[in-house]
């Protein structure tokens, strides 16, 4: 077993992992990251209060801060400490007998999972319900905890222009945590690093709520927009994107929540390759995670090639619960 590692020296490779991520435009700010160390955490309880902590800290009332929290390492075989969830938060998916879904689809089988485990979902389920966090500790059953409602900040989607997109009774939390991948580098496996920072519009407008399989709220949004959606040439899925987009960075913005538009984040990108270039650093990138979902060819992004290497130190998926 090697010595552990400083946390300086944790906090430099947590920076270069995020510079090496290929998937990543926001990679501008990777020197800004704060890593917090939760290598002492050694019960599901203290990891459950690192993860609190951490909400709490990268939220700071809306103008975000991007951090990873680290636990402890492990010997490469070792599952070690785990976090079930793919991110600290996400919203429940019930799935009814014909196969329709109340809430997030995306989470229809980890909602069943945590049920089964003995989560308790609300009385009236919703839309929007914040799932458990399923904590693993090594040798141990899974355990799960109920997220303080207020360390979970969330906005409440309102468009600029159009009255009638707040009866939709949108929402979506503040910050985007990943939770289930491995910090590994340097000799070291960390599997179990929440890396937070703030959303592109996109993710939560196209993505989110615009995919078939996610809320799948295009046809809907045209539908209020009346738009004829008999005519593809029409155009309606995309002028629903647009509106979408158009209140999600509207009400992250009047929330006073950071957030960033695609066209901005492509732009800051674009600053991130020049200043690699006079580092001497080459910037792995994957094209088709790194260019938004809509309006591709208006970002700069687009217009490129990139490098496809993977240098660690990185962020790796592993094996999740399932
Ligand atoms: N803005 C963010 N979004 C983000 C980053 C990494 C991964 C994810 C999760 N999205 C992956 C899903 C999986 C398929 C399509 N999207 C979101 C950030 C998350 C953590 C730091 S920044």
């Amino acid at each position: 077993m090697q010595a552990a590692q400083t946390h300086e020296e944790l906090t430099a490779m947590a920076k270069i992992a995020w510079r090496n991520n290929a998937r990543c435009i926001g990679r501008l700010f990777w020197n800004t990251l704060e890593v917090l160390d939760a290598r002492e955490a050694r019960t599901a309880d203290e990891v459950f209060e690192a993860c609190v902590h951490h909400l709490r800290f990268s939220t700071n009332g809306g103008r975000i801060r991007s951090a990873a929290t680290v636990f402890a390492a492990v010997e490469s075989c070792e599952r070690g400490i785990r976090i079930w969830n793919r991110q600290l938060i996400r919203y429940a998916g019930y799935e009814s007998g014909d196969g329709s879904v109340l809430g997030d689809p995306e989470q229809a089988a980890f909602t069943r999972r945590v049920i089964e485990l003995g989560w308790q979902p609300p009385d009236e389920p919703g839309r929007f319900d914040l799932l458990p966090l399923v904590i693993e500790m090594p040798d141990q059953a899974p355990k799960l905890y109920e997220l303080p409602r207020d360390a979970v900040m969330e906005v409440e989607i309102t468009h600029p222009d159009l009255p009638w997109f707040a009866d939709l009774g949108l929402r979506w939390h503040a910050v985007p945590v990943i939770s289930d991948m491995a910090l590994e580098g340097d000799g070291f496996r960390y599997p179990a690093c929440p890396f937070s920072g703030y959303y592109m519009g996109t993710e939560i407008a196209s993505r989110n709520f615009g995919d078939e399989k996610r809320y799948n709220l295009l046809p809907l949004v045209a539908d209020r927009m009346g738009l004829d959606r008999s005519l593809r040439r029409m155009l309606w899925k995309d002028r629903a994107l647009v509106e979408l987009n158009t209140a999600v960075l509207h009400s992250f913005r009047e929330a006073g929540v950071t957030v960033v538009d695609h066209h901005t984040a492509s732009l800051q990108f674009m600053q991130h390759l020049q200043k690699e270039a006079e580092c001497g650093r080459k910037v792995p990138g994957d094209w088709s995670w790194l260019v938004p979902p809509m309006s591709g060819s208006a970002c700069p992004v687009f217009h490129r090639y990139y490098d496809d290497e993977q240098p660690g130190p990185a962020f790796v998926e592993q094996t999740n619960w399932e």
